[in-house]
């Protein structure tokens, strides 16, 4: 029994295929682009996350010699809080606005006014914050009122992808929980919530728990596919909590770290679990349980913006390996990573990305050595956050793009003060939502059986005592950096 997983990044999607004995049996993906038609948005077009997906799987089945009557399960990871709203006829309506678009500050000002942040919580657990889709559906219906009365369908993206493949309109807990929608602790939408906004009921996606099957995939796309026999489709995930099943983080204790495009410390809970002062996100968890996290909005993309935009012609390797021949500290050169703004700690649309601390001595690798530190130093500030709220924190294991990065993780190490774990796979949210499909096809008993299966701890990055101390000190001048320039960032916003 062959198993896919498909994880709808931002970048990329890819496609993985696993069998029930945890092998890896390949994988593809396509990259696609992100549109950012003024400064603060982010789109997408899910057509093209259609295509990338198909064109994925079709290659990871033939590239790899995949048996099709044994492909017996897919599950999700998908970015999460993006804005699909199809028409009755399930046309996309307008290009998809992402997590990172933070163009509804007015919204999330409306809904917090409208409710207060003690009864916003009590319905759905959380603040309202610029990625979330219902300021996203606020914004249509105050700037597009044609396109709002269109609205028929509301679907997030992993869910537009589902939709294609089964004809379903379903989601599962844990991305639901993004939307603003949700009552996070009851697992089920907030009707008083659903009423403020102004949609029905229907027009959102039935709930699922993610590893519960959601339907089959349809006769006309296993045709298309190539695929024979029946295919369950189950809840999957949103991309942090599929990636937490991925790296086995189901367990009070462990604490996972993404550098994807986003930047995100999640720490699973058996219990629902709300910091007082909502500084970290309260979720529903792929388990069936929750888990907490803090989010930044551009983690390796910042990374990939000094690579590909700053210093086009180079590679990552080759400045990694520059910024690796630098002294921990960037030479007193601190970058702050608010590219897109920043959600957590700050939640402030108008933060920028910032070098500071240049002169005429500063080299490109201590820069690129600074983009890796602005950036752990902005995670560190979630991890605090969980240290502060009493979270016990066992073990920390580090997924995304970035850690790729042997230097990134040191780095990481060091200005976190814990090894950082290395697992057998960096498939993440892939893997998770691969598990996910496993658990909902019967074939584990549960998904810790199948986390204890596919994930094996190999490693550990160990913290270098000299530079903690080290970092400790540059953390203090890191989050003193912001302070002194928020005003700045506000008034150069206007
Ligand atoms: N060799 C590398 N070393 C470190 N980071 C890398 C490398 N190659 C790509 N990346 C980073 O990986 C990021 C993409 O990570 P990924 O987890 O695939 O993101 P997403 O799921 O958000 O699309 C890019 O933003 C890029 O900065
Ligand atoms: O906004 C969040 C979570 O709240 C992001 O994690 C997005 O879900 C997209 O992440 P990437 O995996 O594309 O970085």
């Amino acid at each position: 029994m062959i198993f896919l997983g498909i994880d709808l990044g931002t970048s990329s999607v890819k496609v993985l295929a696993v069998d029930k004995d945890g092998t890896i049996l390949g994988e593809s993906s396509r990259e696609y682009p992100v549109y950012y038609p003024k400064s603060n948005w982010a789109e997408q077009n899910p057509e093209d996350w259609w295509m990338g997906t198909k064109e994925a799987i079709k290659e990871v089945i033939q590239k790899n010699n995949l048996p099709e009557g044994e492909i017996r399960g897919i599950g999700f990871s998908g970015q999460m809080h993006g804005l699909v709203a199809l028409d009755e006829e399930n046309k996309v309506l307008l290009p998809a606005i992402l997590w990172c678009d933070q163009r509804t500050a007015e919204e999330c000002e409306d809904i917090t006014n409208h409710f207060g942040q003690e009864k916003l919580t009590e319905l759905v657990g959380n603040k309202a914050l610029t990625g979330f889709t219902a300021p996203k559906i606020l914004w249509v219906k105050k700037n597009h009122p044609e396109l709002f009365e269109k609205i028929r369908h509301i679907l997030l993206p992993k869910d537009y992808i589902r939709f294609k493949l089964t004809g379903d309109y379903a989601t599962d807990v844990s991305d639901a929980s993004g939307m603003l929608l949700l009552d996070v602790k009851n697992r089920c939408w907030s009707k008083e919530m659903i009423e403020y906004i102004g949609i029905k009921e229907e027009y959102l996606p039935k709930l699922y728990e993610s590893y519960e099957v959601t339907g089959k995939l349809s006769e006309e796309v296993k045709g298309e596919l190539g695929l024979t026999g029946e295919v369950l489709v189950v809840g999957g995930g949103g991309d942090n909590a599929a990636g937490a099943i991925g790296t086995g983080t189901v367990k009070e204790g462990t604490v996972m770290v993404t550098l994807g495009t986003s930047g995100v410390v999640f720490a699973a809970h058996d219990d629902y679990a709300v910091d007082s002062q909502n500084r970290l996100h309260a979720f529903c968890h792929a388990n069936g349980k929750y888990h907490s996290m803090g989010v930044m909005l551009s983690a390796a993309s910042c990374l990939k913006w000094w690579v590909e935009e700053a210093n086009k012609g180079m590679d990552f390797d080759e400045l990694l390996k520059e910024a690796s021949e630098t002294e921990p500290g960037a030479k007193g050169v601190i970058f702050l990573p608010y590219l897109m703004g920043e959600r957590t700690p700050y939640a402030d649309p108008d933060a920028r990305g910032t070098f500071l601390g240049l002169s005429m001595s500063t080299t490109r690798g201590e820069m690129t050595r600074a983009v890796l530190e602005g950036v752990s130093f902005g995670l560190r500030d979630s991890l605090e956050i969980l240290k502060d709220i009493g979270v016990p924190i066992s073990q920390i294991i580090a997924i995304g793009g970035g850690s790729k990065s042997p230097l990134w993780k040191q780095i990481l190490a060091d200005i976190f003060g814990y090894p950082i774990n290395e697992i057998n796979t960096n498939q993440g949210g892939a893997l998770g939502a691969a598990i996910l499909a496993g658990v909902g096809a019967g074939e584990f008993s549960s998904i810790e059986e199948a986390c204890n299966i596919f994930i094996k701890i190999v490693g550990s990055v160990t913290p270098i005592e000299k530079n903690v101390e080290k970092y400790n000190k540059i953390y203090t001048r890191y989050k003193e950096a912001y302070q002194s320039l928020k005003d700045w960032f506000k008034l150069s916003a206007e």
